[in-house]
Parts: structure tokens; sequence; C-alpha cells
């Protein structure tokens, strides 16, 4: 079953159409990375999901109900995380999900309990600490927890790691990984390193459209073009490799590279035999899979 389904949505700034036709619908329980250049038109994608922007043309359903413009009542089963969470930096977090609670008509006597949970979820201290001194990683995590307050079947999050230092991305990442089974999470990045750490499936947005909607795994199998790649002492001994190759492989430098197709067993011993004929003999050899990245340079190319 599907929590969130676009059909056919348009939208246009002045003449500028930004999305063309945008028709995908998410699984329920997936993590769903939501890939595209900037300025591809992620963060207007997410924002017609919440019903804060104008849809031209098409609908949204989110868990069957239709979206409409202008606090849309499907946001009661959404949380959101903007890509730049805004706080009281001289509340502490239990205060500041307090008012967040109340202000979402969220009962007074569940809050505080709620409260304690999430914040041991997102690896906050229930203590005194205020958010003006927390780092971005903690902010972040803070802004999932407030995301998280209604018990959302959606979670939406804009661009959530995009000014987080390695660490704190990690965390993030693991922390997002954690949900997974609780809550469908759509989440928009540029960094595809984090969409193949977490993601079930992955979006590709560019010149308007969907290009690409597809689990991971079968992406890789679809666009997989299996590479071998090996490295010689000297950018001469390379070219006489490629010349026993019969000129077949991709030189850069002392590298060549060897698309093949069937059996890596076959093709490397097939490689080895022609290079060990003429005393070639690589310093490293190594097979290199397909990665979302080599898919988004194909799809948007
Ligand atoms: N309110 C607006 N008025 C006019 N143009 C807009 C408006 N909002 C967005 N745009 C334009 O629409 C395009 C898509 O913007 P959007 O922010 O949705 O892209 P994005 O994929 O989220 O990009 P990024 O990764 O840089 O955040 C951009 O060209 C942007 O300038």
């Amino acid at each position: 079953m599907s929590i969130l389904e676009l059909h056919n949505v348009k939208k246009s700034f002045g003449d500028k159409e930004i999305i063309k036709g945008l028709d995908f619908s998410i699984p329920e329980g997936s993590i769903f990375g939501f890939v595209g250049e900037n300025g591809a038109g992620k963060t207007t994608t997410m924002r017609m999901i919440l019903g804060l922007e104008t849809i031209d043309s098409g609908y949204i359903e989110v868990n069957d109900k239709k979206v409409r413009y202008g606090n849309s009542l499907t946001n009661q089963v959404i949380g959101y995380l903007p890509d730049v969470p805004e706080y009281y930096d001289y509340m502490n977090p239990s205060e500041y999900l307090t008012l967040c609670g109340r202000l979402t008509n969220i009962p007074k006597k569940e809050l505080p309990n709620r409260i304690t949970k999430l914040l041991k979820t997102v690896d906050l201290p229930v203590n005194k600490k205020r958010i003006g001194g927390f780092s971005r990683g903690m902010k972040q995590r803070l802004g999932i927890a407030q995301a998280l307050l209604n018990q959302p079947k959606l979670l939406i999050c804009d661009e959530p790691t995009s000014s987080l230092d390695p660490i704190g991305r990690s965390e993030f990442l693991a922390l997002l990984a954690s949900l997974r089974g609780e809550t469908t999470i759509i989440f928009s990045t540029h960094i595809l390193s984090d969409v193949e750490r977490i993601s079930d499936r992955v979006g590709i947005l560019d010149d308007g459209i969907l290009k690409v909607n597809d689990t991971l795994d079968n992406l890789k199998n679809d666009y997989a073009k299996p590479q071998i790649v090996l490295n010689f002492d000297s950018k001469n001994s390379a070219q006489k490799a490629n010349v026993a190759l019969n000129q077949q492989a991709l030189q850069n430098n002392t590298q060549l590279t060897i698309v093949y197709h069937g059996s890596y067993q076959k093709s490397a011993k097939s490689i080895l035999e022609k290079l060990l004929k003429f005393d070639l003999v690589p310093i490293s050899m190594s097979r290199q899979t397909t990665s979302l990245e080599d898919i988004f340079t194909e799809v948007t190319q």
C-alpha cells in the first residue's frame, strides 16, 4: 500500500515550468531517497506534498486523502523537518517540544511521556541544556523529535544532512535508519552516499520529471556496468598492456578500465592470460560495481 501518491503534478514559477508531471508513489514502510541536482525541484515537491505550495495541475494523496493547499488535513499524519529548522535558543529541548505539542493539540497527559521517549530515541539529554548551545547535529536530531511528536505515518526531511559534519551525518543517518518500519521516510539530498547507506528506494528528479523510481538493488542491476580496473607501475606499461588487450581498455595514466560482460572470473582470467603472454603484470587488479553516482550521472546526462 502507498502512503504517498503524486498524480501528474505540474508546477511553474512565472513562465518557468519546474515540475513537468510527477507521477509516483511511495510504499508504506520504505525509506525513499529523493535526489536531484540543485534547483531540480525537490523542495518545491515536498512543499506541495505539505500543502505549503499550490499545484498547477494534477493532485497529491497522502494516506488516501487529497492534499489541499493551505493547512491541509493530511498534515495530521505527516512529520516535517525543514532544511533549516528554527528554534527558540533560550529553551531547552523539553520546553521546545512541549510548546510544539501544545500547538498541535497533543493531549496534555500524554505529552511528557512522549517527549521523554523521543529525546531518548534521538539521543538528546533530558537535562536543562539550552538549544542555543547545541551543535548542528543535535539541532537536526531535535528537529526529528519535533517531526515525530505527532506519531506521523510519513516523515519528510528536506536535505537533513547537508549542513552536518561526517560524524553528525553518520549519527543522523543511523537515527533515520532506526525509524525504519515505524514510519515511512522521504528525504531529499544530493549526497548520494547517504542515499546508498539507508534508502530502500531511490527517486531521481531531473528536468522536472522523476527519471528513476526503484529499489537500489534493482537500479544497480538495471544500470550494471561492471568494470575491471588494472593499475600498472608506469604509463608505458599501461600502454603496452592496452595493446596486448587489443585496445579494449580506457587508459588514464597508469590505470586501465575495462567494461566486461558475463562472468568476472572468466573475464579476469582472459585478461591476465593476455597480459602474461607479454610479461606484463599489473600491480593491482579490482572489480568495480555500479555506484549510485554512476547511475545518477547516466540518468541526468
Ligand atoms: N517561490 C518561488 N518563486 C520563484 N521561483 C522559485 C520559488 N521557489 C523555488 N523556485 C525555483 O524553482 C526551482 C526549484 O527550486 P527547489 O528549491 O524546489 O529546488 P531543489 O531541488 O530543492 O534545490 P536545492 O537542492 O538547491 O535545494 C529553482 O529554480 C528555484 O529558483
